[in-house]
């Protein structure tokens, strides 16, 4: 192959069509599931909080890493759901399990993310009412 065929390092277009069908599946996470819209919600709610009552750089670090991790984990969850639907329309013991496992993994995350922000937040309100 000479270096005219080789494709280049970074493609541009390829780049920007990967981010365009990345931003699809969001979308579609967005319109199609409650639970992903909640915990969107809910965390930039918990970031701006972290924001107005001044939580450390390595606090506010955390509350990211957690959030992004249960909204990643939702969006995986919802591929999963969807391969599970395009396999079969039936009842099957296997996709049972496959989609509550899956289930199961975003709500040990999002527990996870419940009690970084309880570890975050509950001594500021414990010394705001202690004044
Ligand atoms: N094909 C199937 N076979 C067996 N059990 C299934 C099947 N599809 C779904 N289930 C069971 O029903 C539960 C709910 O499935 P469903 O696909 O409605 O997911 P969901 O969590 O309600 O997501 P959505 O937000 O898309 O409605 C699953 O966790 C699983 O226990």
């Amino acid at each position: 192959m000479t270096s005219k065929n080789k494709p280049p390092f970074i493609s541009w277009p390829r780049l920007i069509k990967s981010f365009r069908y990345a931003s699809e599946g969001i979308r579609h996470t967005w319109a199609n599931e409650q639970n992903f819209r909640i915990h969107s919600i809910l965390g930039a709610l918990v970031i701006t909080v972290g924001w107005l009552i001044n939580v450390t750089v390595v606090e506010q670090a955390l509350l990211i890493l957690v959030i992004g991790g249960v909204l990643g984990l939702e969006l995986i969850n919802t591929a999963l759901e969807r391969s599970v639907d395009m396999m079969t329309s039936e009842y099957r013991l296997e996709a049972k399990i496959i989609k509550d496992v899956a289930a199961g993994a975003v709500m040990v995350f999002s527990i996870t993310a419940v009690l970084v922000g309880i570890t975050i937040f509950l001594p500021r309100i414990i010394s705001f009412f202690a004044q």
